[in-house]
Parts: C-alpha cells; sequence; structure tokens
C-alpha cells in the first residue's frame, strides 16, 4: 500500500470517529478523495443517518470546491453500498467522477445487503484494491475495523457492543463516598462522558438507579445535536424512583430489562451500535459471568488520587483503540491494554 493512501485511511478513520454516537443504525464512515498525485482533495464522513454517506458527500464536496475532475482514487473505510436504503447507491456517486481506483478499508460485514459495491466497481471498469490484500496495511486495516466494530457486532452478531466502564477507589470498591455518586477525577469524568457521547445509549440497573438517581447525560464534553439515546435499566420497574424515570424518560428511550438473558434480544431491536454499562458491582457480575460485553474498562484510584486506566478486551480490534480522548488520558495515567 503506497504511503498516501495509509495517510489517507487514517484521515477518513478520523473524520469518521467525528460522528459515532450519531450514525446509528447506520456505521460510522469515512471517505477522502485524491488527485493522481496523492494530494488530498476532499475529507469526509457519514453525519447521520438519512444525511448522504461518506462518498456520496465527499463527491458533493467535490463538486462545490470544483476539483471533481480531478478525481482519481478515492479511499473508504466501508465498502461502498450498491442499493438504494435512505440514500441512493454510493456507487453510482463514486462513477458519476472521473474515479479510476477505490481503496477499500473493509467488507459490508450487513448480511442483508445484497449485491456488494466493490464487484459492481470493477464491473464498471474501477481498480478496486482491498486492504486486507496488502501486506503493509494491517495497522491501517484494524483502524478500519475498529471503526466498524459496533455496526458490524450489530449486523453480524445481532447485538450492540457493550463496553463496561467499572471506577474503583484505593480499596477496591465501586461505591462512592455518602452523598456523592462518583469519586474519579475531573479528567476521568470527562473521558467518562466522552464515552458517552460516542456510544449510542447506557445500560444501567435498578440498585445504582436507587443509590445515585443518576443523570447519563453527555455534560462534560460537546453532545451530539439532537440525540436521542437508548437507556436500558436491568431489573423491576418497580425498584426505580418514579420522579427519577419521568425525567429520564424526558431524555432517554427508556427499556426495563428484568431478566438479563432476554437482554441480547431486547438489544436486537433496538437501532443501537454501541452501548455502555454503568451500573453497580451487582449488575457487573452478572454480565461478566454472562459474558455479555465485548469491552471492559477499568479506572482504578491508586492511595494518592491518581486514576490508573486498563481495558480488557475480548475481541480483536477494539472502538476504544480509536479514542483520541483516551490516549491523552491514558498519557497521565498508567495503562495496560490487556
Ligand atoms: N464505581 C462505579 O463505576 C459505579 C458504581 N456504582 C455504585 O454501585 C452501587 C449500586 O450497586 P448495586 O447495589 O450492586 O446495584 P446494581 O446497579 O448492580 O443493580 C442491581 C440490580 O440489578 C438487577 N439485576 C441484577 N442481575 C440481573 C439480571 N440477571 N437480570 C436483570 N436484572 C438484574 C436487579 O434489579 P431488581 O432487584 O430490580 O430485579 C438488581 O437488584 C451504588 O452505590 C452506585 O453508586 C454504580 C455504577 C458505577
Ligand atoms: N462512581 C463513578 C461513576 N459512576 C457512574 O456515574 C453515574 C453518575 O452519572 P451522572 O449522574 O451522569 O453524573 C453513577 O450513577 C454511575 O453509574 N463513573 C465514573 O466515571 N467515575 C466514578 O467514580
Amino acid at each position: 500500500m503506497p504511503a498516501a493512501i495509509g495517510t489517507a485511511f487514517d484521515l477518513a478513520v478520523s473524520e469518521a470517529w467525528r460522528f459515532m454516537g450519531r450514525t446509528a443504525p447506520n456505521p460510522a464512515v469515512g471517505c477522502v478523495l485524491l488527485d493522481a498525485q496523492g494530494e488530498v482533495l476532499v475529507i469526509a464522513a457519514h453525519h447521520r443517518a438519512g444525511a448522504a454517506h461518506a462518498e456520496r458527500l465527499a463527491v458533493e464536496q467535490a463538486h462545490q470546491m470544483g476539483v471533481v475532475e480531478r478525481i482519481h482514487t478515492a479511499v473508504v473505510t466501508l465498502e461502498p453500498c450498491n442499493h438504494t436504503g435512505r440514500t441512493p447507491p454510493c456507487t453510482e456517486a463514486l462513477l458519476s467522477t472521473p474515479v479510476k481506483t477505490v481503496w477499500i478499508g473493509c467488507a459490508d460485514p450487513n448480511p442483508h445487503v445484497q449485491g456488494g459495491g466493490a464487484a459492481f466497481l470493477v464491473e464498471r471498469g474501477l481498480a478496486v484494491r482491498w486492504l486486507a490484500q496488502c501486506t503493509n496495511a494491517q495497522a491501517v486495516m484494524n483502524r478500519c475495523r475498529a471503526l466498524l466494530a459496533p455496526f458490524a457486532s450489530k449486523v453480524v452478531r445481532g447485538r450492540p457492543w457493550i463496553t463496561v466502564k467499572q471506577a474503583l477507589d484505593s480499596n477496591g470498591s465501586m461505591l462512592p463516598p455518602a452523598g456523592r455518586t462518583t469519586f474519579t477525577s475531573p479528567e476521568s469524568l470527562r473521558f467518562a462522558h466522552a464515552l458517552r457521547r460516542v456510544t449510542d445509549g447506557v445500560i444501567t440497573a435498578t440498585g445504582t438507579a436507587r443509590a445515585d438517581r443518576p443523570d447519563l447525560t453527555v455534560r462534560h464534553v460537546e453532545d451530539h445535536p439532537e440525540r436521542r439515546r437508548l437507556l436500558v435499566v436491568c431489573g423491576q420497574q418497580a425498584n426505580v424512583p418514579a420522579d427519577w424515570l419521568a425525567g429520564r424518560e424526558r431524555v432517554f428511550d427508556v427499556r426495563f430489562c428484568p431478566d438479563c438473558a432476554a437482554l441480547p434480544d431486547l438489544l436486537a431491536q433496538t437501532e443501537a451500535l454501541w452501548l455502555l454499562v454503568e451500573a453497580g458491582p451487582t449488575l457487573l457480575e452478572t454480565l461478566r459471568r454472562n459474558a455479555l460485553w465485548d469491552d471492559w474498562l477499568t479506572i482504578r484510584q491508586d492511595a494518592q488520587g491518581q486514576d490508573h486506566f486498563s481495558v480488557s478486551t475480548r475481541q480483536d480490534v477494539t472502538p476504544l483503540s480509536l479514542f483520541a480522548e483516551w490516549s491523552r488520558c491514558t498519557q497521565e495515567a498508567a495503562c495496560s491494554l490487556v
């Protein structure tokens, strides 16, 4: 893979990541258009379901910038779609330009989508290059796979990607001091809220609802505009304060899950691609026992009050690896990827 293509993929992934948490039920996808010399013409990403896909937006922007005739190469994190859904096929948008080569990060994992866009582009005379077929593209391809992981989880396994966040104090306890609901540092809280921003909702439980009456909204970082998230409360509805529930229903689509065995089915009925677990030790133990998680993020506070982050992941790539905030947090805190 030429270096310019690797750089273009990095740009495409970074642009797409800005919209993570806003695109469901669609995947976050990025597209970069290059000229014949490898100069970047346009960087674009899918913003939200119903809006233009990354490739179409890139082509629209190329028109606005007057650079369409210079388009030679398209770099896309996900195989272009070849069907009409809420928007027309991306293959059509690409074929309306002089593009010669299309580089693809990941094949479309959606088993319900008929007719791959890549094969169609080849039929129409374009050169299609897959990162999977390049010997030196493993790191770039894994970034594309990490970006796609929440969507792939939903369409392949039928349930969203699940990230557990667990804060522990210096005694190994999850319980906050009296009168508080959190105890980690302001930086860690910003990180926690950034996690809320990129995910499509929260899984909590009735014990936490009663003890903390948590808000669970995105506050310490800028939120996506007009995004209504899912809130799944594990346990019995009768066990949560009615006024807390009424307040959450104004902000979230709330579902109760009285039995976690039914959680995957419940989640399959929603559009969520990635959910964050913020619940107490009882629910966390249940999720651990039933392997109902993909990443487990622990924020452990030491006796000096410094937070240490670690992530266990059950999968071979994780969307957490793309977290710009994550690397910033972990520059200060000790970090180990288990
Ligand atoms: N440090 C941290 O990261 C966090 C700490 N906390 C703290 O945790 C404490 C609360 O923890 P805890 O009391 O353990 O409560 P939880 O938040 O774990 O909620 C427990 C409830 O979850 C429900 N539940 C358990 N297993 C299942 C299952 N298999 N299926 C469906 N529902 C299930 C039950 O609800 P029901 O009884 O209604 O059936 C149970 O009572 C609070 O002090 C809070 O501050 C909370 C979140 C994060
Ligand atoms: N204790 C603890 C966390 N706990 C989670 O945050 C919830 C409070 O959220 P909110 O009401 O929106 O501020 C709380 O109920 C629990 O789910 N999170 C953390 O990052 N660090 C912490 O130390």
